[in-house]
């Protein structure tokens, strides 16, 4: 049977300050270098034909780890703006708990849970062009729904991910907190509703096992 791991990256330093991080391209702390060699233990022995990650240091960084725990380097792995953390427009860099005593919990809640809630924009356009300068201004967000982030994502794995998969070979996805919970909610075609309540961890890896139709037979998500 074929699989498709995900993997949340390891703690970053923005994780570890308790900030919202979004598109900041922010490292990973100690913590989170042990969580990814630990994540990669998890996988001991599986094989994956292609690693896909985003463009951001946290995730490529947890990517390399795995691969080298692996002895897989060799595997190509495809870094793409697609699968970025959600974009958290003017919060990024702010105390999630300092925002709690400012605009309440449910507020925040919403902000950090909720499909279609849009946390407030930038007011200027981002200026770490770096990575997203071959792909033109357009697709900088100054923020993100997960519904909005889930439609740039999603194409990425019915073209990148799923065909793959139907070729019978294992794909690893080492990405982000929401970036994972929107590929859930399309694999596992979870309503709008309930994908509030879904929360990726670092470092823990999520295994799915399809048949050859892509209908899943087994994952590890609700043991988690
Ligand atoms: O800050 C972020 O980008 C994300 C993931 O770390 O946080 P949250 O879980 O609050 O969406």
């Amino acid at each position: 049977m074929v699989k498709l791991v995900m993997v949340r990256h390891g703690e970053s330093i923005a994780n570890a300050l308790n900030q919202y991080t979004g598109w900041s391209d922010v490292g990973l702390t100690q913590e989170g270098i042990v969580q990814a060699h630990k994540a990669a233990e998890q996988l001991e022995g599986l094989y994956f034909d292609h690693v896909h990650t985003s463009v951001l240091k946290r995730a490529i960084m947890s990517a390399y780890i795995i691969q080298d725990e692996l002895n897989l380097n060799y595997v190509p792995i495809t870094k793409t703006w697609r699968l970025n953390e959600r974009h958290y427009g003017a919060l990024r860099g702010q105390n999630k708990d300092v925002t709690r005593r400012e605009f309440g919990m449910e507020q925040v809640h919403q902000w950090r849970r909720s499909f279609y809630s849009i946390p407030p924009r930038l007011t200027q356009p981002d200026p770490n062009i770096g990575p997203y300068k071959y792909f033109g201004p357009e697709i900088m967000p100054r923020a993100e729904s997960l519904y909005q982030a889930y439609q740039r994502i999603i194409p990425y794995y019915v073209d990148n991910v799923g065909p793959r998969l139907l070729d019978g070979k294992n794909q690893l996805i080492v990405a982000h907190g929401s970036t994972i919970r929107a590929l859930i909610k399309y694999i596992e075609n979870i309503n709008d509703k309930d994908i509030d309540g879904v929360e990726v961890a670092n470092g823990k890896p999520l295994i799915y096992e399809f048949d050859d139709k892509l209908n899943i037979v087994n994952n590890n998500r609700m043991k988690k």
